[in-house]
């Protein structure tokens, strides 16, 4: 395994007066794709909230490229190079997907090349250039979200569950995504339900439950440890979905 480009260590986490994360330990290693696993409720969004500096930590630390960034304001965090798709996608409906893109290259005009590659990456973001970001499809609009969030260089990109609610074609167009982002060295953690697009994807996984990492190793180990995966995640042999 590479080093890790992002760490967490002993994590814990409130949101108002709730614990959450009770001891969160991780590693995302470079260039690689991981997948955060885990039933409803388990803690995967909460992480990555956290490690966006988006709720309070009590304990534990962050580390990216071997800094420790735990506790800083988020603007500071997303600076330094992390990217975060939240499960809201946060695009504005009402504006071109255009416009989506200009605002989201906050240091300035879009880079024509990079621009180029987002294109390759997402077809339909180059069909539906000037039409609203409301009139795409559910998937189109995952892939919006991802091209902001890659608009400018980022080393690492958290994606929260992008596959939900997605037709099953439609999530078969993410996953090319996925594979060639994956294949220009993109450091990911991706949170997941769906385990067939997980384990396509991963290379690392690490499974939640109950606010802390109870499984890290392999995708292609637990993809071929059915006990496993029914234990930690309740899926039964042959009803993957
Ligand atoms: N704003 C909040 N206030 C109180 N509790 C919250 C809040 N947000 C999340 N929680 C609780 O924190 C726990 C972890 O939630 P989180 O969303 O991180 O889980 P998850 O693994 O991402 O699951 P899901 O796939 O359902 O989103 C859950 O018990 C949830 O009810």
């Amino acid at each position: 395994m590479s080093d890790p480009i992002l760490s967490l260590t002993g994590v814990r986490a409130d949101i108002d007066q709730y614990h959450i994360l009770h001891g969160v330990d991780l590693r995302v290693p470079k260039g690689e794709l991981t997948v955060l696993l885990g039933r409803n409720g388990a803690g995967k969004s909460t992480t990555l909230r956290t490690i966006m500096g988006l709720t309070t930590v009590t304990g534990g630390q962050v580390r990216f490229r071997g800094e420790d960034i735990t506790g800083q304001p988020t603007p500071r965090i997303a600076r330094q190079g992390i990217a975060f798709v939240p499960e809201s996608m946060g695009i504005f409906s009402l504006l071109t997907v255009r416009e989506n893109m200009v605002l989201a290259a906050v240091s300035g005009p879009m880079d024509e090349q990079r621009l180029n590659w987002i294109f390759e990456l997402f077809p339909p973001l180059k069909k539906f250039w000037n039409r609203p970001a409301g009139n795409l499809s559910g998937g189109q609009k995952q892939m919006l979200a991802i091209a902001r969030a890659v608009i400018e260089p980022r080393e690492l990109l958290l994606v929260d569950e992008p596959t939900k609610g997605l037709a099953p074609a439609i999530i078969n167009d993410l996953a090319d995504a996925f594979e060639q982002l994956k294949q220009q060295q993109v450091s990911i953690l991706l949170v997941e339900q769906n385990f067939n697009f997980s384990r396509r994807l991963g290379q690392s996984v690490a499974v939640m439950n109950d606010g802390g990492v109870v499984y890290a190793g392999q995708m292609a180990e637990l993809a071929d440890d059915e006990d496993l995966q029914q234990e930690l995640l309740g899926l039964g042999l042959g009803a993957h979905q």
